[in-house]
């Protein structure tokens, strides 16, 4: 089966490498010329600069030709994928159609696959998902993820087609609940390095962590999710790395606004957008999100860390 990666990011330049270990020889897709002269020319791609590529991994500012590919993983970051799939003039009729992306859509507030659902309704949509930072998988390391797809048959073809030796795909039909998980981790990841930068110690951050989850949890139920997909790899175990380490783009733009320091505005920090789209997205459902308004607040700044800590923690008392 032919696989191609569009989108010559971090995420994506590291699945082409894990794909390039077992044998493929996967396409990527890139909008910008330098970037794929980059890497056809010296295998190296910006944005994993210390990696070499093999030449089996070539690139193509062309997508018609690239999106030819039976699989085609997405890999551009949530709010662009819409943008991505309009570039595309095939339907893409039966063709597996895998984001790789943690988000919540704020023209449409869906997830990655409600968006390529509409965008190319006769493909195969499926997410990848789940605890694994670029680094870690370009080196090979052990990294085990959540693959989601309805279509069970697909769902099992796209499990075996990208696990790898040191890539572990763990396979379910749940797709709102992975890409929630995965959405909503980003934003308590926000939450976690703001807590840390503030100087509220780890317990706070082990509160915020909990009472995260129960948002992921809550907010996925109420769309049909199964509580046991946020239990797994897509949620607690994404929600476990992003808020303990300082390799997370998201945790680290939380500690900036803990610590009132700049951020590195290129740097792609997925959850400032996903806590604008599940804020309202839990205002149209009638769902309680505290912690994920909170950060929306603090991004846009709309308040202080110290106000909104000040906020979550004077909330009527309740039952766990
Ligand atoms: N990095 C990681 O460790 C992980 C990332 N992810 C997820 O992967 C997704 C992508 O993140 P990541 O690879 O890190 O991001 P990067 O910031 O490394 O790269 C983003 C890529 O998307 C491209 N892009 C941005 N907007 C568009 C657009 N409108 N059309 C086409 N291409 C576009 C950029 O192109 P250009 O260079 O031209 O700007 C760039 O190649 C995110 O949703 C992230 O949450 C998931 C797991 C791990
Ligand atoms: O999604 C990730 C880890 O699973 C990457 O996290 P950041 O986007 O915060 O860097």
């Amino acid at each position: 089966m032919s696989v191609a990666v569009l989108g010559a990011g971090a995420f994506g330049t590291a699945l082409a490498l894990s794909l390039s270990r077992e044998g493929h020889a996967p396409r990527i897709w890139a909008r910008d010329a330098a970037t794929v002269e980059a890497i056809n020319h010296e295998h190296r791609a910006p944005r994993l600069p210390a990696i070499t590529l093999p030449d089996t991994i070539t690139a193509s500012t062309d997508i018609d030709a690239v999106a030819q590919a039976e699989t085609l993983l997405l890999a551009v970051p949530m709010q662009s994928l819409h943008d991505l799939l309009s570039r595309i003039a095939a339907p893409l009729a039966g063709q597996r159609l895998v984001a790789c992306c943690k988000g919540v859509d704020l023209a449409e507030l869906t997830g990655p696959t409600g968006v390529i659902a509409h965008a190319k309704p006769r493909a195969i949509p499926a997410i990848l998902t789940g605890p694994s930072f670029a680094d870690d998988i370009a080196r090979n390391l052990p990294t085990a993820l959540t693959l989601a797809c309805r279509d069970e048959a697909a769902g099992e073809a796209l499990q075996h087609e990208l696990s790898t030796g040191a890539l572990r795909l763990y396979r379910t039909t749940d797709t709102t609940g992975a890409e929630l998980g995965g959405a909503l981790k980003n934003v308590i990841a926000i939450a976690c390095g703001a807590c840390i930068g503030e100087g509220m110690g780890d317990s706070a951050r082990a509160a915020l962590m909990t009472r995260g989850f129960a948002e992921m949890t809550r907010l996925a139920a109420r769309l049909g999710a199964r509580p046991e997909t946020l239990a797994g790899l897509c949620g607690l175990g994404d929600l476990a790395l992003t808020c303990t380490s300082e390799l997370s783009r998201n945790y680290r733009f939380g500690l900036a606004l803990g610590r009132g320091e700049n951020f590195d505005a290129h740097l792609t920090v997925e959850g400032v957008k996903t806590a604008e789209a599940v804020t309202r997205l839990a205002a149209k459902l009638g769902v309680d999100l505290p912690i994920c308004a909170m950060v929306h607040e603090v991004s846009t700044g709309g308040t202080s860390v110290t106000e909104a800590i000040r906020y979550l923690l004077n909330r009527p008392l309740k039952e766990e």
